[in-house]
């Protein structure tokens, strides 16, 4: 019997990996590593578009609109850190604080000081369907940068080979169905042969309003889901029967 789903798209954070590895080891990284890392990299170019970013997410038009009542670097840089410590406690999906944090996470990743958490069951998940010729995404408010590190360096080794490719929040808000919509356009499928496995109903809500199939992710530590909701629940990727 041939595949339900020409692509499996997947969440990073409650699906192939733990809630307490993100929030007790990759968060924690970029806390401390928060303030020398705006030091060292003020006046990499590759800084600056974040910053403008981050300074959007907060309503203004770019970052020097945002700072320009402040009078020195040091003031600045001062308002960034506040503003990601700010977002990172209220545990928003922000664009331009996931794209800081993931520049902070490339050392730690690059130099071995962390190695990304996944499940046991996602290696074999992965190999199994990519050789039945399904393709496989990430779609992960981690900006696609981080993505990129995280499945790179991670416990099972590099899984990147293994991904058609990789979406964050630069493609839309996870709760909203036109990210759906565009995803699948952008991989060339109709939303129908799409299966995405996320932790979060309002995901999966949206991108069944899209049209896709959807598998709701259930591991240790994931936030309760309540009832009422109408995406069957797998607690391992094993689960997810291809035919
Ligand atoms: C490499 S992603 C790190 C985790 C993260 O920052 C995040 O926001 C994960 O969110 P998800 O959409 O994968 O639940
Ligand atoms: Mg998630």
């Amino acid at each position: 019997m041939a595949a339900p789903w020409n692509v499996i798209l997947l969440d990073i954070e409650g699906t192939t990996s733990s809630v307490r590895f993100v929030y007790d080891v990759m968060f924690p990284y970029v806390l401390k590593g928060l303030d020398s890392f705006l030091v060292q990299s003020w006046n990499d170019p590759a800084l600056a578009p974040v910053l403008d970013q981050i300074a959007q997410d907060a309503g203004r038009e770019s970052f020097l609109a945002w700072t320009a009542d402040l009078t020195d670097e040091e003031q600045r840089r001062e308002k960034v850190a506040t503003e990601i410590r700010r977002l990172m406690d209220g545990d928003v999906k922000a664009t331009g604080l996931k794209a800081l944090q993931g520049m902070i996470w490339k050392d730690g990743f690059e130099r071995g000081e962390m190695i990304a958490q996944v499940y046991d069951d996602v290696p074999p998940a992965l190999e199994t369907w990519t050789k039945a010729g399904m393709r496989v995404y990430i779609y992960s408010s981690g900006s696609i940068a981080a993505q990129k590190l995280f499945f790179g360096h991670s416990e099972a080794g590099n899984l990147l080979p293994y991904f058609s490719g990789h979406f964050d929040t630069t493609t839309g808000p996870k709760k909203e169905t036109k990210s759906y919509d565009t995803i699948a356009a952008e991989v060339g499928e109709a939303a129908e042969k799409i299966l995405f496995i996320s932790d979060i109903v309002t995901e999966l809500d949206a991108a069944k309003e899209a049209g896709m199939d959807t598998r709701l992710s259930i591991r240790p530590g994931n936030k309760p889901v309540e009832d009422g909701h109408t995406h069957e629940p797998i607690a391992s990727f094993a689960q997810v029967s291809i035919g």
